[in-house]
């Protein structure tokens, strides 16, 4: 499973597989549709299932849709967005630095800008990042809990209460809040996928959830609607997720940009309310590639700063999974071998940092 990984994760070669033109669909099949959640909170099961094959449809072609009506109130969204902005307006660079990714194993803490780089483009974004705590579980979680590398122990950086009053509790509200649509979503999405609504339940009962908030600066140059090259000025560089899905929230600023077929970037318009989910690597694995994990990157083009909050949801992460048996053809074997969640999750992230060696202690992590 380790050199698998490894090998996703670092070779350029793999990331150049990921950005190259697809052959299995064209740009016209390439949706990203709006899917409206209402009837999946309904005690219709043929209503639930009417929603999944939605869900299908777009995980199978773009990997990537929106959903409304999903039960988030509108205020727990403006006010999440509202603490990220805190979060880069309030608190000093050295009160940051105290929260610097370099004490984190696990990828958690502040990063500044320009200290990591996924495809060699230096990046614009700042960003903290957090993982799953029971205290942020409205099912107060089965205490089984432990961090990517199985350890047990408190791994977030979060500010000091008195620097920034009140964020933790406004992170907490946002955080319940996507868990536990994001269990509801997978819930649907093992309808979608021919298994029983519960099956993934048991494996979801204290789950990898990392979330980001992310700033991105107004450009410093003029960067033009057509595209960004090299020399333009990259939010966040082109990349896929890990887990198995995203709920994405952002401000009203644009940004993302989708990989088409064609190797065209679409440009995810700003739905006021909705979040964009997307199908992440785990997942793609485990559906043996029937769900798509497509590449995507961020560019600010416009005159505005953009806040975005991504919760990169995951499983117990000692789970170990292997193919979903729907998602093999007759006589099809497995593309992948079995794979652990979190040993996965903790593979990639180490792999973003300069030569696999971790956050941890690293000053610099800038991968050439
Ligand atoms: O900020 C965004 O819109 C996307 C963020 C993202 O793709 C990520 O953090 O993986
Ligand atoms: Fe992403």
């Amino acid at each position: 499973m380790d050199s698998i990984t490894k090998q996703e994760a670092r070779s350029t070669n793999y990331l150049e597989s990921r950005l190259a033109p697809r052959t299995d669909i064209t740009d016209s099949d390439f949706e990203v549709p709006v899917i409206d959640l209402s009837a999946s909170f309904t005690d219709s099961l043929d209503a639930r299932k009417a929603v999944a094959s939605q869900i299908r449809q777009a995980c199978t072609t773009s990997g990537f849709f929106y959903v409304s009506n999903h039960g988030v109130p509108t205020p727990t969204l403006e006010k999440i967005l509202d603490q990220a902005k805190r979060f880069y307006t309030e608190l000093t660079k050295e009160q940051k630095q105290d929260l610097h990714i370099k004490k984190s194993k696990y990828g958690y803490g502040w990063e500044p800008s320009e200290y990591t780089s996924i495809a060699g483009d230096v990046e614009t974004k700042e960003g903290w990042n957090f993982g799953y705590e029971a205290g942020l579980d409205k099912t107060g979680g089965d205490g089984k809990y432990r961090n990517l590398d199985g350890s047990e122990g408190k791994a977030n950086l979060w500010p000091n209460e008195e620097d920034l009053p009140g964020f933790y509790n406004g992170v907490k509200e946002y955080y319940s809040a996507v868990l536990e649509l994001a269990r509801h979503l997978f819930r649907l999405f093992a309808l979608s996928l021919d298994l029983p609504e519960n099956h993934f339940d048991h494996m979801t009962t204290h789950p990898g959830g990392i979330a980001r908030l992310l700033y991105y600066p107004a450009p410093k140059s003029d960067v033009t609607a057509q595209s960004a090259s090299k020399e333009e000025e990259i939010g966040l560089g082109a990349h896929t997720d890990y887990e198995c899905f995203t709920l994405l929230l952002s401000s009203s600023t644009p940004g993302l940009e989708i990989l088409k077929p064609s190797g065209k970037w679409h440009q995810a318009s700003y739905i006021p309310n909705a979040f964009i989910v997307n199908v992440a690597d785990f997942l793609m694995r485990w559906t043996n590639g029937v769900y798509k994990s497509t590449v995507h990157r961020v560019v600010n083009r416009s005159n505005e700063v953009r806040y975005s909050v991504p919760f990169f949801f995951s499983i117990n992460y000692e789970e170990v999974v292997e193919t979903l048996s729907t998602c093999l053809k007759e006589g099809e074997k497995p593309q992948y071998p079995p794979i652990g969640a979190g040993e996965y999750i903790l593979e990639r992230l180490n792999a973003t940092t300069k030569d696999g060696a971790g956050f941890f202690g690293n000053d610099n992590v800038v991968v050439g």
